[in-house]
């Protein structure tokens, strides 16, 4: 079973350099950030702020940076659903889910069984050219959920859906959550979307980016099926509304 697991950010400076054309950006200065065991922390902000610089760091992708991040108990597995799906083309649908897998029968068996709970047990041997972009965020889903992290990294996972949908996989995260609970980091510019999820969210604004509002969320789930309390909340956050 896996370990919860917290995250402690502190970066004393990430930079990009000027590049042709492109002046330098800050990113963060004197960025700190704390994430409790089992939060569902979600990070809301404006385009080009840093949020996926962010994950990155966290992810270990990026270590152009000064600082540091650690987590609570040792080396956390740590799972990543990027912005767009990034399925191999190559592979199946169920090759893609045992893919952090090691290779064998009883990764088969896991990828199988992780694919019948997004629901696309019968695609598991279709390639992922021919999936609609919700299904193919449902296999990254369970890519993610296969190796049961401790972490999960979330960049704007379900954008580019229509409301339906998208309503649809967050219902399907929270029930893989339910079952594999993890510390999860998840990137939106959707403040609905961020106060039906969240334990606690975060806005960020600026450059260098700087943490503007941090509160806690909890909604209950008759409260979530109500669109009049969730405006209520973004009001009272001030995200909106
Ligand atoms: N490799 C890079 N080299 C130079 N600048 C970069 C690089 N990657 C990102 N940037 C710049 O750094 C800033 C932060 O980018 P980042 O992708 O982290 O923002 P973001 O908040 O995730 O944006 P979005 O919500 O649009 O994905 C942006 O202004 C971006 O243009």
């Amino acid at each position: 079973m896996a370990a919860m697991s917290a995250i402690h950010i502190d970066i004393a400076e990430k930079r990009y350099p000027a590049v042709a054309g492109a002046p330098a950006r800050d990113v963060f200065r004197d960025f700190r950030l704390e994430v409790a065991a089992n939060e569902f922390l979600v990070l809301l902000g404006a385009s080009g702020l840093g949020k996926t610089t962010l994950l990155n760091i966290i992810a270990g992708l990026d270590t152009a940076y000064s600082g540091k991040v650690s987590f609570g108990a040792g080396t956390p597995c740590i799972a990543y659903a990027f912005q767009s799906p990034r399925l191999l083309p190559w592979r199946t649908v169920l090759g893609n889910v045992a893919l952090p897998l090691p290779s064998g029968e009883e990764a088969r068996g896991r990828a199988m069984a992780m694919l019948g709970e997004v629901g696309l047990a019968d695609l598991a041997s279709a390639y992922p050219e021919r999936l609609s972009l919700g299904q193919q965020r449902r296999v990254a889903l369970a890519r993610a959920f296969v190796i049961e992290p401790d972490v999960l990294l979330m960049d704007e996972p379900f954008v580019s859906l229509d409301e339906a949908g998208a309503a649809r996989l967050r219902e399907l995260l929270r029930r893989l959550l339910a079952k594999r609970p993890a510390t999860v980091l998840f990137v939106t510019h959707d403040s609905r979307e961020a106060v039906e999820l969240a334990s606690r969210v975060v806005v960020l604004e600026g450059e260098p980016a700087r943490i503007v509002r941090d509160a806690p969320v909890g909604l209950s789930r008759e409260e979530r099926a109500a669109p009049a309390r969730i405006d209520e909340l973004r009001r009272a956050i001030g995200i909106g509304g």
